[in-house]
C-alpha cells in the first residue's frame, strides 16, 4: 500500500492539514515524519521522473536536533536510533483523507488533484510511477574477495584498512609497510583483505617501479616509451577484465545514482541469484540468509564481479575506473609494488598535503629545477619540489626578471608534509576525497604507477619550465603553454585571461586567481561571525563577504551593495593587487593610483590606510622594505608582491610609528604560536607612541626559521578600536547568544508569500530565469539585491533541491542543479514558537511520539523554530565540519529571514551540508561527516570549551553575605 505518487502529505505555510495531521499521528501514535513532510520538493518537478515516496511501514522516525530553551545551551540534539513503524491498517487511507480533506485552497492543490486520481490503489494503477525502498536492519559487514558471485556495496578496502597492522602472512616481494613506529612487510593474503584483488597482485610479478624508474623529464620521451613496452604485463590488464573480477559501477538508464543513497550507513554483501525480466527485479540473497527483490536502480551498488557473471546475470556496467570510481584493487597493489625502504627521490609518488586540501597524490620533482631566492626560502632538506596529479596548475608559478632562477613549476612542500603512496593509501587517504579532480589525480597516478607515463599536462608544466629559462617575458612562457584549460580545476590558478585583458601589468607580473572558498567569511578579517555592530555586507555583483567597518562602509539599509571594484567608475578590468599577486577580493585604491588588498595593506607593517573610516586609500607602499619585495610568498610560493613573515618579540622594539600618522594609521604583527603573548602588557603598537621612524626603515624582516605560514593576530582588539571581541575564541562567546547555527524561521507573512513573479519586472532575464528555474550566472544578470535573490530563491528552490538518502545520516539534500558560490539555496523555515511552547511539545509531544528529537532550535530567548511538521526541506540538511553551505540572517523588506547560503560552488547531485556549530556542554554528537576537517563531533567544541571555561563549580564559589 501507498501513497499516490505525487501526493504532498505536509506543505509549508498550510496549517491546518498539519496540525489534523499531527493530531491524526498522535491518535494512531504514529511519528510525524519528516522523510513526508517533504515529498513534494523531492520530485514534484523532477523532469518526468517519477515522484518517490516511502511506504508507511517502511518509515522511520528520525533524529533531529531540538531545543533546550531553558539554560545557554542553543541547541541540544537527541540522538535516538531510528526505529521502523509500525503499520496499522487502514492508516495511510486515513492520513491521505485527512490531507485530502483539508488541502489548502492554492494553485497547487488543484494542480495536484487534478494529477492524482484518488481511487487507490496507485500502484497497482501506475506501477511505474512508483519506488519502493526498501530498509534493512544494520548488518555487520563481512567481506571476502574471494567470494564467487558476490554482491560487494561500497569499498572493502574502506572498512578494513582501518584496522590495526595485521600480522604477517607471506610476503609480495620486498613491500615495506610502515605503521606507526614500525616497518614491515605486507603479504598477498593481507592486500587481498585489504581489497587488493588477487589477479593484479599476480601481475605484480615484474621489476620494483624503483628499479625501473623512468625518468620522467622531456629528455626522457623515448625512455618512457621503452619502459611502457617492459611493462607490457600490466598493460594487458584491459585483456584479462572480462574474466577478472573487478569493482563495477553499473549503470541503470533513466536513473541518476546519485539520489538514490544506501537508508543505511552500513553496506551489505551478497550475491544476485537471479533476474526477474518482467519485472525488471533482481534477487538478491544475502550472506545472512536474507532474500529479496530489489529494482537495483533505485540502489547505489557496486559489484565484485566479472564481466562473463555480469552478463549471465543480464546487468550492464562500466569499469570504474573508466568513470570516477578510481580502481582501489589495482592501485593498491601497483602501490604495493613500489620499493619504500628508499630515501625520497625525483620521481617517487607520493602524498602531499597543501593547505585547505586533501592528502593528494604527487610526483617529487628535480628539485634543481625549482631552486629559488628570497629570504624566506626553505632549507635545503625540509621541503622537496613536488607536482600534483589531477590539478596540474597548482603551481604554474611566474617568471620574475628580478629574482635569479626563480622559475618555478612546481610546490615545495615540506617533508613533514608528505606522506609515502603506499601508507597513504594504506590509511585511506584515496577515500578521503570524492571531488572530481581528486579522483582524476588517482587515476593519473595508477596510470603513472602501471605505465611510469606522466600525464601531458604535467609533462609540459616542465616544459614551461625550460621555457621560462630562455625567454625574457613570463607572459610569453605562459602563453606558451597549454594549461590555460579552464577544465583543469586547481586551488591557485593562473589567470591568463586575466593578463591577457588587462594593459599595463607591473613588470614580472602573474596573476593567481583564487577559488574563494570561504563567502561567509569577511574577506578582510577573515573572520566568520558577524557582530552587532559590524554586519556582513555581500556585494550583489561579486558576492564577496566583508564585515560593514572592516570594508569602511557607513552602514546597511539591506539594499543593493557593491563593493569598491563593483561600482560605476572602478576600473574596466579588475586592477592587480600592488601587494600580492592574487587577484580579486576586498580592494581598494591606494594613494599612488593603484589599487590593493585591504587585507594586504592592514597586514604589510609599512603600509596604513589614510583615512581608518573610510578604510582608504592605502598608503605607505613607497616606504615597504626592499627587502619585503624578494620574500617568495610560503603559501603561492609566488615571489611577487610584499610579503609578511613572523614576528620576534625581540624585534618589536623596532617597530614604530612615524608621528604624524599616530591617529591613522593601522599596524599589525603576524607571530606565530611560539612568540605569540596573549597578556596585555605587551606594547600595543598600534597607539603609536612615536619612536624612531628611521629605524623602522631600516628594519629587515626576520629569516622565517620555522617556515610556518600561518599568522595570527597579535593585539587584534586594538584594531580600529572596535568594540567587539577581538580573538576567534572571544568572539566564540558572543555566539552563545547570537546562534549562528541551524536556524531558520519564516513567519508566513503573506507578503513574503506573494509570488514573486508578480513582484518582478515582466521582460528581464532575471523573472525569465526564474520561470525556468535557472540558478545559472549565465541566465541570470550579475547584480540582484537580495530581495531579488530571495524571491528568486523562493521561487526555485523545487526545481533545484531533492531529498534523499544521505551519506552521512538519514536523509539529506542534494542540488539537482549545479550552483554557484554565494548563491542562495534555501529558506530554513518552520513554526516560530516561544520557548516554553517548544519545550512542552518536545516533551509533552515529540519525545514520547516519535522517539526521537525534534527539528527545533532556538533563535534567541523569545524565538524558537519547530520545523518539525511545518516547513521546507531545509531542515534536512545535515551537518559538515567542511560544509558546502552557510547559514546566514537576512532582512528582506523589514522581515528577518534564515538563509543557507552556497559557501562554495556546488555540484549537481552534491549533498548539502553546513556546520551546525551545534552547542552542548553536557552532550557530544558523534559527526559522520566523513570531511578531512571532521572534528569527530558536530558540536562547536571552541565555543563549548570557551563557555565552560566560564563557568565555575558551585564548590568553588563564595556566598556573599552582605557586607
Ligand atoms: C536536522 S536533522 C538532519 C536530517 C537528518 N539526516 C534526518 O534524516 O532527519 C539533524 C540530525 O541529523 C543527524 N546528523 C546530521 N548531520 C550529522 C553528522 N554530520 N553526523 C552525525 N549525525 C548527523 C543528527 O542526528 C542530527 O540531530
Amino acid at each position: 500500500m501507498a501513497f499516490p505518487a505525487s501526493q504532498t502529505l505536509i506543505q509549508e505555510n498550510c496549517h491546518e492539514p498539519q496540525q489534523e495531521l499531527e493530531q491524526h499521528h498522535q491518535q494512531q501514535q504514529l511519528p510525524v515524519s519528516a522523510k513526508l513532510a517533504s515529498s513534494e520538493d523531492v520530485d514534484n518537478h523532477y523532469g518526468g521522473t517519477p515522484i518517490r515516496f516511502l511506504p508507511l511501514h517502511h518509515v522511520y522516525s528520525a533524529t533531529s536536533p531540538c531545543v533546550s530553551a531553558s539554560g545557554s545551551s542553543n541547541v541540544v540534539s537527541k540522538k535516538v536510533r531510528a526505529r521502523k513503524l509500525t503499520l496499522i491498517d487502514g492508516c495511510l487511507d486515513d492520513i491521505r483523507h485527512v490531507y485530502e480533506h483539508h488541502q489548502c485552497e492554492d494553485e497547487k492543490k488543484v494542480e495536484e488533484e487534478e494529477r492524482l486520481p484518488k481511487s487507490e490503489p496507485h500502484a497497482d494503477s501506475s506501477p511505474q510511477s512508483i519506488r519502493v525502498y526498501s530498509r534493512r536492519q544494520k548488518k555487520k559487514s563481512t567481506s571476502t574477495v574471494e567470494n564467487k558471485n558476490s554482491l560487494f556495496y561500497g569499498s572493502m578496502v574502506e572498512k578494513e584498512v582501518k584496522a590495526e597492522p595485521i600480522e604477517d602472512e607471506g610476503f609480495v616481494g620486498d613491500v615495506l609497510v610502515g605503521f606507526p613506529n614500525k616497518k614491515r612487510r605486507v603479504g598477498c593474503s593481507e592486500l587481498i583483505k585489504l581489497g587488493v584483488d588477487s589477479s593484479v597482485l599476480s601481475r605484480l610479478n615484474g621489476p620494483r617501479l624503483r628499479e625501473s624508474r623512468f625518468q620522467y623529464n622531456l629528455n626522457s620521451r623515448k625512455s618512457v616509451v621503452k619502459k611502457k613496452k617492459q611493462n607490457s604485463s600490466v598493460n594487458h590488464k584491459n585483456q584479462d577484465d572480462w574474466q577478472a573480477k573487478k569493482w563495477f559501477q553499473l549503470a541503470f538508464d533513466g536513473v541518476n545514482p546519485m539520489v538514490y543513497w544506501p537508508l543505511d550507513d552500513v553496506w551489505y554483501s551478497g550475491s544476485i541469484s537471479g533476474y526477474n525480466t518482467e519485472s525488471n527485479q533482481h534477487k538478491v540473497k544475502y550472506e545472512d540468509g536474507d532474500e529479496e527483490e530489489l529494482i537495483l536502480s533505485v540502489e547505489q551498488i557496486k559489484f565484485h564481479i566479472s564481466g562473463e557473471e555480469m552478463q549471465s546475470l543480464n546487468l550492464t556496467g562500466k569499469r570504474s575506473m573508466d568513470d570516477d570510481d578510481p580502481d582501489y584493487s589495482l592501485l593498491m597493489g601497483l602501490a604495493a609494488s613500489v620499493d619504500e625502504s628508499r630515501e625520497l627521490e625525483p620521481g617517487d609518488i607520493i602524498w602531499a598535503k597543501l593547505t585547505g586540501h586533501a592528502m593528494w597524490p604527487a610526483v617529487i620533482m628535480d628539485g634543481s629545477l625549482s631552486d629559488r631566492k628570497g629570504l624566506n626560502r626553505c632549507s635545503g632538506g625540509r621541503s622537496v619540489p613536488v607536482q600534483f596529479f589531477g590539478t596540474h596548475d597548482f603551481a604554474r608559478l611566474p617568471y620574475n626578471p628580478n629574482v635569479a632562477n626563480n622559475f618555478l613549476v612546481t610546490i615545495r612542500i615540506q617533508v613533514k608534509q608528505i606522506k609515502s603512496f603506499v601508507k597513504g593509501l594504506f590509511s585511506c587517504f584515496h577515500l578521503k576525497c570524492k571531488s572530481s579532480r581528486f579522483l582524476r589525480s588517482l587515476k593519473e597516478a595508477k596510470m603513472y604507477l602501471s605505465e611510469q607515463i606522466l600525464p601531458k599536462s604535467m609533462l609540459s608544466m616542465q616544459r614551461v619550465s625550460v621555457d621560462v629559462q630562455t625567454v625574457e617575458s613570463n607572459e610569453t612562457a605562459i602563453r606558451d603553454d597549454d594549461l590555460s584549460n579552464p577544465n583543469v580545476p586547481s586551488k591557485f590558478s593562473s589567470d591568463n585571461s586575466f593578463s591577457e585583458r588587462h594593459p599595463i601589468l607591473p613588470n614580472g607580473y602573474l596573476s593567481i586567481s583564487i577559488k574563494w572558498k570561504d563567502l561567509d567569511r569577511c574577506n578582510v578579517c577573515h573572520m566568520d561571525e558577524e557582530y552587532e555592530n559590524n554586519l556582513f555586507l555581500q556585494c550583489d555583483k561579486c558576492r564577496m563577504m566583508v564585515h560593514v567597518r572592516c570594508y569602511g562602509e557607513e552602514s546597511v539599509d539591506g539594499g543593493l551593495w557593491l563593493c569598491k571594484l563593483c561600482r560605476v567608475g572602478a576600473p574596466e578590468f579588475t586592477p592587480p593587487c600592488q601587494l600580492c599577486p592574487v587577484t580579486g577580493g576586498a580592494m581598494k585604491p591606494t594613494t599612488d593610483g593603484h589599487w590593493a588588498h585591504l587585507a594586504c595593506a592592514i597586514w604589510i607593517p609599512e603600509t596604513c590606510l589614510s583615512d581608518i573610516k573610510r578604510m582608504e586609500p592605502i598608503d605607505g607602499l613607497s616606504r615597504i622594505n626592499k627587502d619585503r619585495w624578494k620574500l617568495v610568498c610560503s603559501i603561492c610560493n609566488v615571489p611577487w608582491g610584499a610579503c609578511i613573515q613572523l614576528e620576534d618579540e625581540d624585534r618589536l622594539h623596532l617597530m614604530s610609528l612615524d608621528e604624524d600618522e599616530e591617529e591613522q594609521c593601522i599596524r599589525l604583527l603576524s607571530f606565530c604560536k611560539k612568540h605569540r603573548q596573549p597578556s596585555n602588557d605587551r606594547p600595543i603598537m598600534d597607539e603609536g607612541n612615536g619612536t624612531d621612524s628611521c629605524q623602522r626603515a631600516n628594519y629587515i624582516p626576520p629569516i622565517n626559521d620555522s617556515g610556518c605560514a600561518r599568522c595570527e593576530p597579535y593585539d587584534y582588539s586594538s584594531r580600529r578600536g572596535r568594540k567587539e571581541p577581538a580573538a576567534a575564541s572571544a568572539k566564540r562567546l558572543f555566539l552563545e547568544n547570537r546562534p549562528y547555527l541551524v536556524g531558520a524561521y519564516c513567519l508566513f507573512d503573506s507578503s513574503t508569500q506573494t509570488s514573486a513573479k508578480d513582484k518582478l519586472i515582466i521582460g528581464t532575464k532575471f523573472s525569465s530565469a526564474i520561470r525556468n528555474g535557472s540558478s545559472n550566472d549565465e541566465a541570470l544578470p550579475s547584480i540582484f539585491s537580495m530581495a531579488d535573490k530571495y524571491r528568486c530563491m523562493r521561487e526555485t528552490f523545487r526545481k533545484r533541491l531533492a531529498f534523499g538518502k544521505s551519506r552521512i545520516h538519514g536523509f539529506g539534500i542534494f542540488a539537482k542543479q549545479p550552483h554557484k558560490a554565494g548563491d542562495m539555496v534555501i529558506e530554513y523555515t518552520g513554526e516560530v514558537v516561544r520557548p516554553p511552547v517548544a519545550d512542552r511539545r518536545e516533551h509533552l509531544i515529540y519525545n514520547s511520539l516519535v522517539g526521537a528529537g525534534t527539528y527545533m532550535f532556538r533563535i534567541n530567548d523569545e524565538r524558537v523554530i519547530d520545523a518539525t511538521r511545518a516547513g521546507s526541506i531545509a531542515h534536512l540538511i545535515n551537518h559538515s565540519c567542511e560544509p558546502n553551505c552557510y547559514s546566514r540572517f537576512i532582512t528582506v523588506s523589514g522581515e528577518e529571514h534564515i538563509i543557507i547560503f552556497a559557501k562554495r560552488d556546488i555540484g549537481q547531485w552534491e549533498e548539502l551540508t553546513y556546520d551546525y556549530r551545534f552547542f552542548s556542554i553536557d552532550e557530544q554528537l558523534s559527526c559522520y561527516c566523513g570531511s578531512q576537517r571532521c572534528r569527530g563531533v558536530v558540536n562547536d567544541i571552541e565555543a563549548e570549551e570557551q563557555a565552560a571555561k566560564r563557568c565555575v563549580p558551585r564548590s568553588e564559589l563564595i556566598d556573599w553575605r552582605g557586607d
